[in-house]
């Protein structure tokens, strides 16, 4: 756990928020990213983030996962959240069991690894190796990575991104039905609105560097949430919207 992510009380463990972001503030010398940002997310809410390119999405998801340092504000967690990429990032030396019990310390770790490729999917592939593996599959082992260390928070930086359109259907399916097993607080990093729609409770938009819109969608709501609406409030005029 880095410095700046502080611990929850060990009371708070079982039924605390995944994360709780008080007045962050994230800067790349004097340009400031994210200026005095909060947030909270509770464990089972899945919250998915859009905003403009390059107005902060990813800068934010990477301290949430302490792999920045921030310049104010305070970030508590649990413990270190899990983080899926775009890129699946898998070790291609080592096989998809280890590449997804790797870092766990547990004399069980083959056991863990094979429960987790099974919930993917991927039980029968234990012992192949990544370069084997088709995007969608090695999505799916990332996905494994991720959920077999218990995450109180799973961070999602566009991990569907640079899949097919069917592939990315099936991706939500299995997403839905893994963060409603693990109850994981989610956050979701992605430029598709009708992904954030998909799969989301709550959408975010962010904008000069703090939360500037927020839709949380009823559960079980007949009327979901406005496509066109959150295309307007990302700054896509009606004439362009279908
Ligand atoms: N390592 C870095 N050094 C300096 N500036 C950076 C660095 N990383 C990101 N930035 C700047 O911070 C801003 C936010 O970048 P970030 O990648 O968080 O945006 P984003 O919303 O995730 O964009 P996209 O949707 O295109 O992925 C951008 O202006 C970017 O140029």
């Amino acid at each position: 756990m880095s410095a700046h992510v502080a611990p929850l009380s060990p009371a708070s463990f079982e039924t605390g928020p995944a994360v709780v972001v008080s007045n962050l503030v994230r800067s790349y010398g004097s340009r400031v990213v994210i200026e005095k940002l909060n947030l909270r997310i509770e464990r089972g809410e899945f919250v998915a983030l859009l905003g403009e390119s390059g107005c902060g999405k990813t800068t934010l998801l990477r301290a949430l996962a302490g792999l920045d340092s921030i310049q104010g504000g305070r970030i508590v967690a649990p413990r270190r959240p899990a983080v899926v990429f775009q890129e699946h990032r898998l070790l291609p030396w080592d096989s998809l069991w280890r590449n997804v019990s790797l870092g766990l310390q547990v004399p069980d770790a083959r056991e863990r690894a094979a429960e987790a490729l099974t919930e993917v999917g991927l039980g029968d592939r234990l012992d192949d190796w990544p370069r084997n593996l088709s995007g969608g599959q090695a999505q799916r082992v990332a996905l494994a990575r991720a959920l077999v260390q218990q995450p109180e928070l799973l961070l999602l930086d566009e991990p569907f991104a640079a899949l097919d359109a069917l592939t990315r259907i099936r991706m939500h399916e299995l997403v839905r039905e893994l963060v409603a097993n693990h109850q994981p607080g989610v956050l979701l990093v992605t430029h598709d609105v009708d992904e954030a729609i998909a799969l989301a409770d709550r959408i975010l938009v962010m904008r000069n560097g703090a939360i500037a819109y927020e839709h949380r969608a009823a559960r079980n709501a007949s009327t979901p949430i406005s496509r066109t609406e959150l295309l307007r409030e990302l700054g896509v005029n009606s004439h362009s919207i279908h």
